[in-house]
């Protein structure tokens, strides 16, 4: 039994911290939100994320943030990519030991350009960093908490750290597989959400699965150039981080990610989609980060910078496909052959 400490008590967050319970570790989750704390010791319910789930007895919420922090020393991030650097820092003053951080969001900073792990490498004083693990794949919340079948990648420079983690999360219904790749894993967690959005959006035109196979396929291509370019391992792209995640959240009517651009392809505004989707949906500020990043490494990304228009600069979406469509033609393996 461990002490784990989970920060962010949104859908992912207390999703994984049920995985932790389940495993019987003691496993304190923190909200910034007192009633919702109260709510899970209490009810252990969490309606507004995850409605119709009753969580596990052993499962603990706090709201107080120093109690949270000291707690354990394996401390779970699962807050949106643009509250990591608030997060880490509120935690500095309460850093007494080194401790193991485990990263599982998924995006990319804009302007900075930076992957979470280099925020967190950035935020967090290095001689109370035992080791950072992204933990990513195809898993959405709703169904871990039923307790389907899931497969995840928990990745770290410091391999002993993913083992430790993999042995933490894997049970009967959470199998979880190592790898080294950070770079692969962050760029394929980020940008998938980017791909995602575009799926949405062609739905939501009506174009059916030509259309989206064809953005899965071809968005994978734009992903793996990027991530290469950065230093990430082409073979990542085809497991669970790349290939898996983009699958499940072009795919799935639980990704917050496929139902924005749904809803954008039906016509409604980028505002009231994220008014109306009361969770983060991170792919609209990645898509942000990744156009930029796209021109500092001077990689190809058409899908992006489609979306990049629909979502900031007020292409119909019907005319960005148009884009895509009439591009220059060229061999379908003419990306691969540069790798
Ligand atoms: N949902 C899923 O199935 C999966 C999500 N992820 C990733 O996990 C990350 C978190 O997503 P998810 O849990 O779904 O998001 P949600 O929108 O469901 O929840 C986000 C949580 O973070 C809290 N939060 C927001 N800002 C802050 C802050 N500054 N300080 C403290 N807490 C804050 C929110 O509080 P409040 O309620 O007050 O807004 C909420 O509890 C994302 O990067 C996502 O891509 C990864 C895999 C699966
Ligand atoms: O990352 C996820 C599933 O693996 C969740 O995707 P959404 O954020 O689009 O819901």
């Amino acid at each position: 039994m461990e002490k784990v400490t989970v920060l962010g008590a949104g859908s992912w967050g207390t999703a994984l911290a049920m995985v932790l319970s389940n495993n019987n570790n003691d496993c304190l989750l923190w909200s910034h939100r007192e009633d919702q704390a109260q709510e899970i010791n209490d009810h252990h319910t969490n309606k507004k994320y995850l409605p119709n789930t009753s969580l596990p007895i052993n499962l603990k919420a706090t709201s107080h943030f120093e109690q949270a922090i000291q707690h354990a020393s394996i401390i779970v991030i699962a807050v949106p990519t643009k509250a990591i650097r608030e997060v880490c820092h509120d935690m500095k003053p309460f850093l007494m030991e080194k401790k193991l951080f485990v990263h599982v969001s998924k995006g990319i900073e804009p302007d900075s350009l930076k992957r979470i792990s280099e925020m967190l490498e950035e935020e967090l004083p290095a001689n109370f960093v035992d080791a950072i693990v992204v933990l990513s794949g195809p898993s959405h919340a709703e169904e871990v908490v039923l307790q389907h079948p899931t497969t995840v990648t928990v990745a770290s420079e410091k391999m002993e750290a993913a083992v430790k983690m993999q042995d933490l999360f894997m049970n009967n219904y959470f199998r979880v597989y190592t790898n080294d790749d950070v770079v692969g894993v962050e760029i394929g967690a980020a940008l998938k959400n980017v791909i995602a959005l575009a799926a949405g959006i062609v739905d939501g035109l009506g174009y059916g699965d030509n259309a989206k196979a064809a953005l899965i396929t071809r968005g994978l291509a734009e992903i793996t150039r990027l991530g290469i370019s950065l230093g990430a391992d082409a073979s990542t792209f085809s497991g669970l981080t790349g290939m898996g995640d983009l699958i499940v959240t072009c795919t799935s009517v639980h990704s917050r990610n496929w139902r924005a651009g749904n809803m954008l392809g039906k016509g409604a505004t980028l505002q009231t989609v994220l008014d109306e989707m009361g969770m983060v949906v991170e792919g609209v500020r990645t898509t942000k980060a990744a156009y930029q990043l796209a021109k500092k490494q001077q990689v190809d990304m058409p899908i992006t910078e489609a979306l990049h228009s629909v979502l900031f600069e007020g292409t119909h979406p019907k005319e960005a496909v148009d884009i895509l469509m009439h591009r220059t033609k060229k061999h379908e393996l003419d990306d691969y052959k540069s790798f």
